[in-house]
């Protein structure tokens, strides 16, 4: 067979060829632009963070707590988040009574911390919110003038500062529970509904929400969502319709049961008993020993019924480090006795069935931490937790206090009685058994924010929590972006292709590959 002659001149194109390789040309081109405009165009708008301000007035201390979140997705779940905290110095608000206008410049300080923190073409538009709970209830109870003074006193440098002042109030012991469960539940994103949960929620009403158990030093709160609703006690039920579900949720918040007020309730009834002004106390370390000021522990509605003429005006406590004697008089803070409801906690008030999990925080937080019994990864069961807290109780002061230098002397002094409260609230007062206090989590932090009231309150007074889902696309702008270019990678492989086939150039030809 004769070779192929090669010439010199090239071979003419065919039209077909042509039209492919400008097809293929056009398509290229095509798919660089797609990329191109689906990157540019549809890219998220700059960053346009918002800040919000709220001071929590709490009886033992104010916190002041600065949010952001991106302005155009303020609708979104889970978007806020805390981006400062400044512990103000000094006492609570509800501590001023004595000189109420030292109450508001108590708070400049932070206040000034929030506005490093804040770019100040954005201070204008920052609102500013405090709450003041427990400590001013009470001081409001007691002294309604003096607790008018302090917020005066408040409103006053709140308003001077350079934000946008929305209101300085005593919120509700109900408002106080609530506010923290939509916190930690925003936070955790139980709120989100999307697809498989939607579809669980169609099939079974499941409660996908947490608790919120909430233990400050004049009160506590307990907040869930129980399995059934009885019509039981309707004070104590709060209905929300939030991103397109409706929640029942059940709160109370016992007022005088927080750490300090139940210590000063506990040593108000022990002090009956005591005929000399001298007490020996289970709830204290071996070797510890405090006097307080009899008019101080009386002045005060929580121990105000105990108040009696006494021969001397100064109690003298020597601890005693027994925590079974210190479980049993805290017991007696807890009246078991009536229950005008299907199921009571104490004092007869009304508590449904415990369901789920709970979030603890504050005092349960700081007190469990403190004795290694927080741990997320092996919860300790609740017999080792007693044992823990009774070791604690049993090593006398002279132990103690060497080895926790760094700890507040007032804060340390105190965890032998706090251990044994919270176990008693929780497990005689709530009734959380062996198996149920393992769905209890201690926490302080969700992602970077404090679990605590303040953001639920913030997210409902800037309407940041719509009643139904937000119309969201159906894509994010990344799978979005994504898919164009997997589209577009595909178009130019099939006309490569397509092209390769039909041109067949001369690697492919028989006899050469
Ligand atoms: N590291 C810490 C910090 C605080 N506390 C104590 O924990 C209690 C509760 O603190 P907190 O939750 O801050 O209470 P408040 O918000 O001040 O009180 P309330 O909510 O009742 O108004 C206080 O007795 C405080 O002394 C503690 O034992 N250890
Ligand atoms: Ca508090």
């Amino acid at each position: 067979m004769d070779e192929p002659k090669v010439t010199g001149t090239k071979p003419k194109m065919s039209w077909t060829r042509k039209i492919l390789l400008i097809l293929g040309f056009l398509s290229t081109l095509a798919a660089i632009a797609l990329i191109a405009v689906a990157v540019t165009q549809n890219k998220p708008l700059r960053k346009n963070i918002k800040y919000g301000i709220v001071l929590d007035a709490g009886s033992s201390h104010t916190n002041l707590y600065v949010y952001d979140w991106p302005a155009e997705k303020e609708n979104n779940t889970g978007v806020v988040q805390q981006v400062e905290v400044c512990k103000v110095e000094g006492s609570g608000i509800s501590g001023y009574s004595q000189a109420t206008e030292k109450a508001g410049p108590s708070l400049m300080q932070c206040l000034r911390r929030a506005e490093e923190v804040i770019p100040p073409n954005q201070h204008p538009e920052t609102p500013v919110y405090l709450g003041a709970t427990a400590g001013m209830r009470l001081l409001s109870l007691e002294d309604k003038s003096a607790a008018d003074k302090v917020l005066s006193s408040v409103e006053k440098t709140l308003r001077s500062a350079p934000f946008n002042f929305q209101g300085a109030r005593i919120i509700s012991g109900q408002e106080e529970g609530a506010y923290g469960w939509i916190t930690i539940n925003y936070l955790l994103g139980s709120f989100k509904q999307s697809g498989w949960t939607k579809f669980l929620h169609t099939l079974k009403s499941v409660s996908e929400t947490s608790g919120a158990l909430d233990l400050g030093g004049a009160s506590t709160q307990i907040t869930f969502v129980p399995d059934e609703i009885p019509y039981e006690s309707p004070e104590s039920w709060l209905h929300f319709r939030l991103y397109g579900k409706d929640y029942k949720v059940y709160t109370h918040s016992f007022l005088c049961y927080g750490k300090d007020q139940a210590l000063k309730r506990k040593l108000a009834r022990d002090l009956q008993t005591s005929e000399n002004g001298s007490l020996l106390d289970p709830c204290f370390h071996r070797g510890y020993q405090r006097t307080i000021n009899i008019s101080d522990l009386f002045r005060n509605p929580c121990t105000s019924a105990e108040k009696k003429q006494l021969p001397f005006s100064q109690l003298y406590i020597q601890g005693e480090g027994d925590y079974q004697k210190c479980r049993r008089s805290i017991q007696n803070l807890f009246n078991k006795t009536d229950c005008p409801y299907s199921s009571c906690s104490f004092n007869g008030i009304y508590l449904p069935p415990l369901q789920g999990d709970f979030g603890a925080f504050s005092a349960f937080y700081f007190v469990m931490n403190f004795l290694n019994l927080t741990s997320e990864k092996s919860p300790v069961a609740l017999d080792k937790v007693a044992s823990a807290v009774q070791s604690f109780c049993a090593r006398p002061w002279q132990e103690v206090k060497p080895a926790y230098r760094q700890i507040k002397e007032k804060y340390l002094s105190e965890y032998c009685f706090s251990g044994t409260y919270i176990l008693s609230l929780l497990q005689n007062g709530y009734e959380f058994t062996e198996e149920n206090w393992q769905r209890i989590h201690f926490l302080e932090k969700i992602g970077s924010s404090d679990a605590g009231w303040t953001l639920g309150y913030m997210l409902n007074l800037t309407n940041m929590i719509p009643a139904e889902e937000p119309a969201m696309p159906p894509l994010s702008h990344g799978s979005y972006v994504g898919l164009m270019v997997l589209c577009s990678l595909v178009l130019v492989s099939v006309v490569l292709l397509a092209w390769l086939l039909f041109h067949k150039p001369k690697c492919l030809q028989k006899g050469i590959v």
